[in-house]
């Protein structure tokens, strides 16, 4: 096992002090931890460094199987450790679709044996994503994978009668249904969020109330079976205001946000540039102040990133033929120390908070989103807050290269990530990792 001695780091943005990784744990910090390392640990340049626990991201498109020319479970658990990530969980829009106890096993295996972070498989709620039948959450549930969320992200679970028993079902599981609010009947062949800049563009929008309908629906629903919902992908002023009421009423919801929303608006589609096309969709600048706005005060738990893998002919074509979606995870970090930390609405304890334990607790992953305490699995990440540059595509570990942020500066740079007490990352540059067999 390796041994890393991390001289000077500054837990949470805090006070600096040194941690000794051995034999996957942290195993001593503070004073005692270059005392307890032999001659043959590695030390690493880390003076200054932000640590945080290993992030853990709860809305990860891997793409494997089937879409293995986008993303593979390989080359994006890569770009996840490059990001700061230790854990992901992958959604279930594959093909074939994540449904049975095997396939989610097939990709938790394919996890393992890449190394990079740990693979929790989502499972569909419904057979196929077509929303009619529903999968066999339960051998999901038992098997290798210990699937917890269930989501048809892609597709949103809109028969009420089936997400009511999707929601009943979970409990037994301890699980929890992940929900892609659209209404779909009010967004028949929407291309963008609908307002001022689709009118002018003369696209079909999307509208706010197809989001916030199924969420309303949905809160009311969990309430009234007892179950947990998580909510995918907010983006509404008016979606931040239902969750707020439904938590303020008891109602064990919670809810995500990706880094895009806290950062671009609707504005970006008059480059029709299909690099800004995504479900949902951006919306006006009052909705990036109200995700902001709850992100901070506690009402949105988690940023997850969605990251959206497409291959270049996907999104190299007019608007209305792009796919919708984009990469997000090596730029995530970065986005949330600009829109959140930079505008001081929140502390890197915050960051830890909404990008580890949070979701690490609503996926139920142990060993992951822990404090950096001695004895706790050494899954952790280090941040140079003072770095900055522009996204480089070219740069990027994903087998796509879908970023919005192409030649946009920012802030923040993940230096090493350790799993389960390896390095993934050191110096900025990825890690050979041996494939994972225990
Ligand atoms: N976000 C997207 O625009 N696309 C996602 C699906 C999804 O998250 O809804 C995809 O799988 O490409
Ligand atoms: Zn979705
Ligand atoms: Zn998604």
């Amino acid at each position: 096992m390796s041994e890393h001695l991390l001289r000077e780091v500054r837990l949470l943005g805090e006070g600096t002090t040194d941690l000794l990784l051995r034999d996957g744990v942290i195993a001593a910090a503070g004073t005692d931890a270059a005392r307890e390392a032999s001659a043959a640990a590695q030390r690493p340049d880390t003076a200054g460094l932000v640590a945080l626990p290993g992030l853990v991201d709860l809305h990860t498109h891997l793409r494997e199987p089937g879409r293995e020319d986008a993303e593979t479970v390989a080359t994006g658990t890569r770009a996840a450790a490059a990001g700061g990530f230790t854990c992901v969980h992958a959604m279930a829009n594959t093909a074939p679709v994540a449904d049975t106890a095997g396939v989610v096993e097939q990709v938790w295996r394919l996890g393992r044996q890449a190394g990079w972070v740990e693979v929790r498989p989502v499972g569909a709620v419904s057979v196929g994503l077509a929303g009619v039948h529903l999968a066999e959450l339960g051998a999901m549930a038992t098997s290798a994978a210990r699937v917890r969320v269930f989501s048809d992200d892609g597709k949103c679970v809109h028969d009420p009668v089936l997400m009511r028993r999707a929601l009943e079902y979970v409990r037994s599981v301890d699980g929890v249904i992940a929900q892609h609010a659209q209404e779909p009947r009010l967004t028949e062949g929407a291309q963008m969020h609908e307002g001022v800049v689709s009118a002018e563009l003369g696209l079909t929008g999307w509208p706010a109330v197809a989001e916030e309908s199924i969420i309303a629906r949905d809160v009311l629903l969990a309430e009234h079976v007892g179950s947990r919902l998580h909510v995918c992908h907010l983006s509404t002023a008016g979606s931040v205001d239902i969750v707020r009421w439904a938590k303020g009423r008891g109602i064990e919801v919670t809810a995500e946000v990706t880094p895009h929303h806290l950062l671009l608006t609707h504005e970006a589609a008059r480059s029709y540039d299909p690099r800004y096309k995504v479900n949902p969709p951006l919306r006006t600048a009052e909705d990036v102040e109200a995700v902001r706005a709850g992100l901070a005060d506690g009402t949105i738990d988690v940023v997850a990133t969605d990251h959206a893998p497409h291959p270049v002919e996907d999104k190299d074509c007019e608007w209305d033929a792009g796919a919708f979606g984009m990469t997000g995870l090596e730029t995530a970090l970065p986005v949330v120390q600009q829109t959140m930390v930079e505008t001081g609405r929140m502390t890197w304890a915050d960051v830890a908070r909404v990008l580890s334990a949070a979701p690490a607790r609503i996926g139920r992953v142990a060993g992951q989103g822990r404090p950096l305490v001695v004895g706790e699995p050494a899954n952790l990440t280090l941040v140079d807050p003072a770095a900055r540059r522009p996204v480089d595509p070219g740069e990027q570990l994903s087998r796509s290269r879908n970023t919005p942020y192409a030649g946009r500066e920012l802030p923040g740079r993940v230096m090493s990530t350790f799993h389960r007490g390896g390095p993934t990352v050191l110096d900025g540059a990825p890690v050979a990792r041996e494939e994972v067999t225990a």
